[in-house]
């Protein structure tokens, strides 16, 4: 959930519910209550609402959901303070001193944002923080005696935030005086309904807004431990977990499984002679030669530092260690070219069979072995297991 904590994703999470249950009275109270105006809270309350739940989908750096959530808040606000400013009967914002307003916070939070992801989140808090201690102070004020209908505004606006419809309206009334004291009035049943959809709905869609949050968090956790951070292929983990259900297929399908475990050749000179960097640009340059001699859904995996596994769904298991030797050949034909150096790489393979029955950690080894035989009988080639 980012900078957004699970509690406060919770408590806005219930501001559209809280917006619904807030409808259900205005249709049935009819023109008791000003429809319009309160049409209009709800639409602020969605606003704000929309803009939680955004903030807890999108996901691209830390800034964009806060800064999604904080927009939505803003906009949303202004919705929802004009509607209650309608309801107190004072009369509109001009337009040149709210399009100020506006921009002066836009120009604060994009300040913020410019600085930094951390800066944006304190800037944010921060506003947090002034905004409950002016909501504290202006409802105190207004409950007791509202100086103008802009502070009773203000007060419906953070009242109806706090969710609490019979107090907006009540610190409407206090305005308006005794002629609007039945508005208040609402009919025993709708009253009960409205309390059960107060107090059940934040529950419903605090707990919905929670549940994608996880739900990302959880997909997000679920790609990086099956991908490898710097090659982009699978990780060891992944393709260990998916190796049986392979082979399964594989089988039913009467072909021959087999395993090639490939290891780039005197990989640390390189690493010592051009920088460790150079080194990872080398891993992603073979990992992407090796993807593109196989055919899509192969599995290849980085299964350590400069080692690479694949499982091979072949027709025999001399078709296997021709494949290997077409990856050999993909990898070192060609120098690699970073900038104006050209690096020649070489790389040496086991290919070892999967039988049915056989044990993937068994094949593994077969195929170490025969790589092993490779590097010792010169590298750059291909071994097969149990071959002459
Ligand atoms: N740049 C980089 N180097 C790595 C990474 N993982 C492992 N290495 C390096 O890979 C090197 C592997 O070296 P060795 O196992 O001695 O093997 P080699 O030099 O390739 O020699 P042979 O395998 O015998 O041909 C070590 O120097 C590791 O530090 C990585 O993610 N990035």
């Amino acid at each position: 959930m980012h900078s957004i904590d699970m509690l406060f994703a919770y408590v806005i999470g219930g501001f559209g519910a809280w917006a619904a249950a807030l409808m259900m009275l205005v249709a049935v109270q009819g023109d008791r209550l000003h429809r319009g105006v309160l049409a209009r809270c709800a639409l602020g309350f969605g606003v704000v609402g929309a803009g939680m739940v955004l903030s807890g989908v999108v996901e691209r750096d830390a800034r964009w959901p806060i800064l999604t959530l904080a927009m939505a808040a803003v906009v949303g606000t202004l919705v929802i303070y004009r509607a209650s400013r309608q309801l107190v009967g004072a009369p509109a914002v001009g337009r040149p001193r709210r399009l100020s307003e506006i921009a002066a916070l836009c120009l604060a939070l994009l300040l913020a944002w410019a600085a930094g992801p951390r800066s944006f989140a304190l800037a944010f808090h921060l506003l947090c923080l002034a905004v409950s201690l002016g909501i504290t102070w202006t409802v105190r004020r207004a409950l007791v005696a509202p100086r103008n209908a802009a502070e009773a505004a203000m007060a419906v606006t953070l009242l109806l935030y706090a969710g609490s419809w019979a107090y907006a309206l009540h610190a409407a009334v206090r305005y308006h005086g005794a002629e609007h004291r039945h508005l208040l009035y609402v009919e025993p049943p709708w009253l009960a309904a409205y309390g059960v959809m107060y107090a059940l709905l934040p529950l419903l869609v605090g707990a919905h807004v929670l549940n994608l949050a996880n739900a990302r968090l959880d997909r997000r956790l679920r790609r990086q431990a099956s991908t490898d951070e710097l090659t982009g292929l699978l990780t060891r983990r992944a393709l260990n977990e998916r190796a049986a259900a392979w082979h399964a297929d594989v089988l039913e399908r009467e072909r021959q499984p087999a395993v090639l475990l490939l290891d780039i050749d005197h990989f640390k000179p390189i690493n010592d002679n051009h920088g460790h960097e150079r080194g990872d640009e080398v891993l992603r340059a073979v990992s992407g030669r090796l993807r593109g001699t196989l055919r899509e859904g192969t599995p290849l995996a980085r299964w350590g530092g400069e080692e690479f596994l694949v499982l091979l769904d072949a027709v025999s298991l001399d078709e296997a260690g021709a494949t290997a030797e077409r990856m050999r050949a993909a990898v070192g034909a060609t120098p690699f070219a970073f900038g104006d150096a050209r690096l020649p790489v070489t790389i040496s393979i086991g290919v070892a069979p999967w039988p049915a029955g056989g044990v993937f950690s068994h094949a593994v080894r077969e195929s170490d072995a025969a790589m092993y035989t490779a590097k010792h009988e010169g590298r750059d080639r291909v071994r097969v297991a149990g071959a002459e």
